[in-house]
């Protein structure tokens, strides 16, 4: 069999690559089949990412060898990847948000000798190939506009609409809610029927267990291993991934719940309505699941607590106190934390330290009266929460971006945890966040928990919220549907409250 006829459609041989004196990846071999779906699974910061970086064109291998279809490749840059067939959807979503969706999706097609488009044919195309995915999303949109989860469907038609041998989706469902990702997986079986090669890369194993026919495994910059899918199971896996077992995905919580709520409000209403007569209240020690699907006004309720958007009406209060919150600086001073979904919008500065970015929301410990930062203090601040959330770095003067996106989470969440909240609301605590490094950030919120503070967790995931919560609230059309004691705790009663059914009896 000469090397055009080999099974694989692509190889990936002996890849190195590292970063100054940071070693990435070392001799990693990845191996994928004409029209299969091949996993790639590993910690935060394994190389995942900047592996399909090399493939793609991104990056720049340092030694091995990438053979598509028989002959080897050495893409440049993104476009001569994209004209080998090669798309990416990555997890940190890189649309241009002042131009309209159609305009993202075929941007790259304004090629060097290409200076005029037919906008009006491409606003068509795009809005049938976003129907022809499942979704409904006007063309027209400005991306600002947007929802997450829609900038995300603009993000996977961006990638299908090149005539594409190999999508490569990195973390694609962490904005999804079920009914999405089963839409997904659906648009990715029929790419497969086509011959497509899919690699997908994923820290929800079960997702790895419902669609991939192959999985290769990444443990800080080696491959451990590759496996059929059928032929393992959850528990060799994760062995390949940290190289131990995992007993406890969701800790024991020994906290005590106190009688009285820190915190409350009433009627909360948002100025646009589409957050209406939202009422509830958290316990000091308490942790509170918010559940519902994607557009039933979770976040939207938590940006209106934090001042982030404008309420119509309705009253917050921390310990018995009502409060006047106008906006989120206002917000802080009444000691009310928020970690947003939005990472790259909202929850880090990508351009800054770590130690910048997780001292910026306190710097009173830090700074004299001036104003003025001492940085040795600073960074002996983030050591320990570097420490405590197994952040993945040299140290804590490297800038945020050029960490992997699961660090860059723990970033954003420990910005947050280094102030004393009597409140603090975390919406999708574990997005893009490995298996091993969420049980640490799970015995961090109980840990935060135990000192008094109420703790809201806004997650699309429901093992998660079930397994982390006192009680859930499940939201429906922008208002709170149904409440559910862990006694209650299963997806199908969340799922019958999001959809606005009652329980079954
Ligand atoms: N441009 C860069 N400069 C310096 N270091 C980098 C750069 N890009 C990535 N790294 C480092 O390379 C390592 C691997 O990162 P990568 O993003 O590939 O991990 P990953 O497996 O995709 O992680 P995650 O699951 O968190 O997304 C990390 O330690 C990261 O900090």
């Amino acid at each position: 069999m000469n090397n055009s006829e080999s099974e694989y459609r692509l190889e990936m041989n002996g890849i190195s690559k590292s970063f100054g004196i940071v070693s990435v990846l070392q001799d990693v071999n990845l191996k994928v089949k004409h029209g299969e779906i091949h996993a790639l699974i590993g910690e935060n910061g394994a190389g995942k990412s900047t592996l399909m970086k090399i493939l793609s064109g991104v990056h720049q291998k340092d030694s091995g060898q990438v053979v598509l279809n028989g002959e080897e490749i050495n893409p440049k840059n993104t476009h001569e990847g994209q004209l080998l067939g090669i798309s990416v959807v990555y997890q940190e979503l890189s649309l241009v948000n002042d131009l309209s969706v159609a305009e993202n999706i075929y941007l790259h097609k304004l090629g060097a000798n290409k200076f005029w488009m037919n906008w009006k044919k491409i606003t068509k195309d795009a809005g049938e190939l976003i129907k022809s995915l499942g979704f409904d999303i006007n063309p027209a949109a400005r991306v600002r506009d947007l929802s997450i989860v829609q900038k995300q469907v603009v993000e996977i038609a961006k990638a299908l609409s090149e005539d594409t041998k190999i999508l490569v989706l990195d973390e694609p469902t962490t904005v999804f809610d079920p009914t999405d990702t089963q839409k997904l997986f659906d648009n990715l079986l029929r790419l497969k029927k086509e011959g497509v090669s899919i690699i997908y890369i994923s820290h929800h194993l079960e997702e790895i267990f419902k669609i991939a026919d192959t999985v290769t495994v990444l443990k800080d910059g080696v491959d451990t291993g590759s496996r059929v899918v059928s032929e393992t199971n959850t528990d060799e896996v994760i062995k390949l991934m940290i190289g131990r077992e995992l007993k406890d995905l969701y800790p024991p919580r020994h906290v005590e719940i106190s009688e009285k709520p820190i915190f409350s409000v009433r009627n909360l209403t948002a100025k646009d309505n589409l957050v209406h007569d939202v009422s509830f209240s958290v316990k000091a020690g308490e942790v509170l699941g918010i559940a519902g699907l994607g557009g039933s006004g979770r976040t939207e309720t938590a940006k209106l607590i934090f001042g982030a958007d404008k309420k119509k009406s309705g009253v917050i209060s921390i310990a018995g106190i009502d409060l006047n919150i106008s906006c989120p600086a206002n917000a802080v001073k009444h000691a009310i934390g928020f970690v947003s979904e939005d990472r790259k919008e909202e929850g880090v500065f990508l351009p800054l330290s770590i130690g910048r970015n997780i001292s910026i929301t306190n710097f009173k410990p830090i700074s004299n009266k001036f104003g003025f930062i001492f940085s040795d203090k600073e960074t002996a601040n983030v050591v320990g929460l570097i420490d405590k959330l197994s952040i993945k770095t040299p140290s804590g003067k490297v800038i945020v971006k050029n960490l992997s996106g699961g660090n860059q989470q723990k970033v954003a969440l420990a910005k947050w945890l280094s102030i004393d909240s009597k409140v603090i609301i975390i919406d999708e605590p574990t997005r893009g966040v490995d298996v091993g490094a969420k049980v640490e950030i799970y015995n961090l919120i109980n840990e935060v928990a135990k000192k008094g503070v109420g703790v809201i967790v806004i997650s699309s995931d429901m093992p998660e919220i079930m397994g982390i919560s006192d009680r859930i609230l499940v939201m429906h059309k922008g208002t709170i549907f149904g409440e559910l004691p862990k006694e209650k705790f299963s997806e199908e009663n969340i799922l019958r409250y999001s959809i606005g059914k009652h329980l079954k009896s």
